[in-house]
């Protein structure tokens, strides 16, 4: 089953809070319903809310005749996270075929399409990166949930363990809980259950001393937004974990499709970063009243960065191709 589709006439996919107790699919008829699902993350990971704000305008064509309706619908959906470029650029590439309906919802199943093909490109270039870097039986630290559930099938970090579980060349995997939302501990987890690949969870900051203690052959990891310079932006702790491949000698791999490069923004200091309020954070934990910050991603500069792998290619240094300054 894919994590989101296009089903008889409306936006079906796995509501991700749900899981890993329940398998829950919800059937969205609306953009309002899809909207909230984006900002609630049933529906999360930069490439699977890039598909998600592509089919949101397919819906948006099907619910409003109105012009102003429809451009409002469009902004919502644009607007609904703000750090992955996948939604945005998702939203306004199937937009550009407005208002017919027909025309946006070919585009959107085309952005569907590009991001199956995405993963299986990616797992094969990542896991030969792998194995070139750290030899068969590499034992890796992912963080957050790059799997089928933060794309439409396969993933893009967990994509590479996938391909690495096929080779018989995978020596281990550490998935780090990644708080406050858990897709780690939730999510990555589930996946990596079901697909029978043994593993272990670790608390965020476990990770670091982990790789000093020499438990870890490479860190590999998902991105929102890969910046021209190279500097990645992707879930909060990405950066730690950087610092700590640095200290500990061992790759720090960045796996995203091209969807997720965007050439446009300069650098890690010129993206938006999501702030999603305390009570994530504080929760029951803290005594009431309790404020905290709540970054949901961080910035990980490109000469942290040993190498990212999209479906293109794999890089390291800046995303543009220019010189190094
Ligand atoms: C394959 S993209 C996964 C990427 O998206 C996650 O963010 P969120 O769960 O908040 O949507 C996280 O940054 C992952 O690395």
């Amino acid at each position: 089953m894919r994590t989101i589709d296009w089903i008889d006439g409306a936006v079906v996919l796995v509501d991700q809070t749900r899981l890993p107790g329940e398998e829950v699919y919800l059937r969205l008829d609306t953009v309002a319903e899809l909207v909230e699902a984006i900002q609630r993350l049933r529906v999360r990971g930069a490439p699977a809310i890039g598909v998600a704000g592509a089919l949101g305008v397919a819906l948006a064509a099907k619910q409003y005749a109105d012009p102003a309706e429809l451009a409002a619908a469009v902004h919502l959906l644009e607007t609904a996270r703000p750090t992955a470029v996948n939604l945005a650029r998702g939203v306004r590439r199937v937009a550009a075929l407005l208002p017919s309906f027909d025309a946006a919802l070919g585009e959107a199943l085309r952005i569907r399409d590009e991001e199956i093909a995405s993963s299986k490109a990616m797992a094969r270039l990542g896991a030969d990166l792998v194995e070139k870097l750290c030899g068969a039986d590499a034992r890796l630290l992912t963080h957050c949930n790059t799997g089928g559930l933060a794309t439409v099938v396969e993933g893009t970090a967990l994509s590479v363990v996938f391909e690495l579980y096929r080779r018989e060349s995978l020596g281990g995997v550490i998935a780090s809980e990644t708080r406050p939302l858990l897709q780690g501990a939730r999510l990555t987890t589930w996946e990596l259950r079901r697909a029978g690949i043994a593993h272990r969870l670790a608390v965020d900051s476990a990770g670091p001393f982990l790789m000093a203690r020499g438990e870890v052959d490479a860190v590999i990891l998902g991105a929102d937004r890969i910046c021209a310079n190279g500097d990645v932006v992707n879930k909060v702790g990405s950066y730690a974990h950087a610092l700590g491949a640095k200290a500990a000698g061992i790759p720090f791999i960045c796996v995203a499709p091209e969807s997720t490069v965007d050439l446009s923004t300069p650098s890690g200091a010129d993206v938006e970063i999501e702030d999603r309020g305390s009570a994530e954070v504080a929760g029951t934990t803290a005594p009431e009243g309790t404020e905290a910050i709540n970054p949901a991603f961080d910035v990980t500069p490109a000469h942290l960065v040993t190498a990212i792998v999209t479906d293109e290619r794999v890089f390291s240094g800046r995303a543009d191709g220019a010189p190094a300054g």
